[in-house]
């Protein structure tokens, strides 16, 4: 690993490092995390903070354990996200700021912009940005659903340099280490595949974590195509952080890739979700691979969905294939008006006067990764 690179860091932090005994808020593992942040900031590295544990530290207010309803969940993340945050300030003597997301902020690019310039305002004047789902707010379509994702996505709006992880083990093992006595740990992985994921298992049933190795895996691959060295470490040794410290890797390494995605590419392709989709012939598929990605109305077959000038669509083929995901700059309302043009001329006329129907500066070619 080449730690002297590192200008901009997001570090990740599980629930359970926050909640030990499942429940409520402890300073105890968060010590050494916060001595690290300090240590980092000495060295000129700017830090972002994902925290996890809002549910875990509020759910001691809540008498009724038996009683799991999702409302109750979102109650508890209300009430404990104060606790937590307070937790957190009370190790620095530099100030932070609460910065609560869902994916709906993260997928529109405005707010996604928005969101990268107050990070950076924040960090150019040495404030510790902590960030967390808003868990009350999210509802399935709007959340992202776990803290990993969150924290590759973060990373990734930072434009940090690494993300680190900071789980309740060491790292990835090639088996789920809790089942298994034989479990290796991988402190490597060049390259994130089927049999990368095929390693992972959840998270452990009954505990304060959500979505296990899984979620961490796809953290990583998003992060590491933005050109960010990631690291999943256990959290609840300093020994780990000694050892980021002296440029070592104390878990698993997942190597960043040699030349990452472009912004904006890299943002469609993993932060924005697809509102409709588009489904063409064949040869548009062959556009693709010459580079001109021309999409013309004689080649859609099908508009399917409701989408908005400057929504995110997928265009695929008909057997399912999925090609690109690119900003339409048409709706789906004027979409299929001119994609059933009988009169082709008038549908190429129109199109030539009102622009291309997809931007090939917006667009992220899912074939060709
Ligand atoms: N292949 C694996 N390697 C390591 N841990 C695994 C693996 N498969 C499943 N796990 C589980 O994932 C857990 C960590 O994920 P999670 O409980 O979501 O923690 P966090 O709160 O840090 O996000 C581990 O404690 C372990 O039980
Ligand atoms: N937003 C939730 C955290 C969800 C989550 O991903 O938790 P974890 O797997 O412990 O990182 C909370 O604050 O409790």
């Amino acid at each position: 690993m080449n730690r002297a690179n590192w200008k901009r860091i997001v570090i990740k932090v599980g629930s359970a490092l926050i909640a030990p005994n499942q429940q409520g808020c402890s300073s105890h593992y968060l010590l050494s995390i916060a001595q690290f942040i300090v240590k980092c900031r000495a060295e000129g590295i700017q830090v972002v903070l994902v925290s996890s544990g809002s549910v875990a530290a509020g759910s001691h207010m809540f008498p009724d354990q038996e009683n799991t309803d999702i409302a109750v969940k979102k109650a508890m993340a209300a009430a404990g996200q104060t606790e937590m945050i307070s937790t957190w300030d009370k190790l620095f003597d530099f100030p932070s700021a609460q910065i609560l997301l869902t994916h709906a902020d993260l997928r529109d690019r405005e707010r996604y912009v928005s969101i990268r310039e107050t990070l950076f305002s924040l960090l150019d004047n040495q404030i510790l940005p902590i960030v967390n789902e808003n868990d009350t707010v999210t509802t399935d379509k709007l959340k992202v659903g776990d803290n990993d994702n969150l924290s590759a996505m973060v990373a990734a709006a930072a434009d940090a340099d690494a993300l680190i992880i900071c789980s309740d083990i060491d790292g990835l093992y090639d088996k789920n280490p809790h089942e298994n006595d034989d479990a290796k740990l991988l402190s490597w992985v060049e390259n994130i595949d089927e049999s990368i994921y095929a390693m992972a298992g959840g998270a452990v049933k009954g505990g304060v974590g959500t979505g296990g190795m899984r979620t961490k895996i796809e953290a990583a691959e998003k992060a590491v195509s933005h050109g960010i060295d990631t690291f999943i470490i256990n959290g609840f040794t300093e020994l780990s952080f000694n050892m980021l410290l002296d440029g070592k890797n104390p878990g698993t390494h997942f190597q960043a890739y040699e030349v990452p995605m472009k912004e904006n590419v890299h943002w469609m392709r993993h932060t924005s979700n697809a509102q409709g989709e588009v489904i063409v012939e064949s040869n548009f598929e062959a556009s693709l691979e010459d580079n001109s990605e021309e999409l013309t109305s004689s080649e859609i077959i099908d508009v399917k969905g409701e989408f908005s000038v400057g929504d995110t669509i997928l265009v695929r083929k008909d057997d399912g294939t999925k090609l690109v995901k690119a900003k339409s700059n048409y709706s789906s309302c004027l979409l299929n008006f001119i994609a059933k043009q009988d009169n082709e001329e008038f549908a190429s006329e129109f199109e030539e006067k009102t622009g291309p129907i997809i931007s090939n500066q917006h667009l992220a070619n899912l074939e060709k990764e």
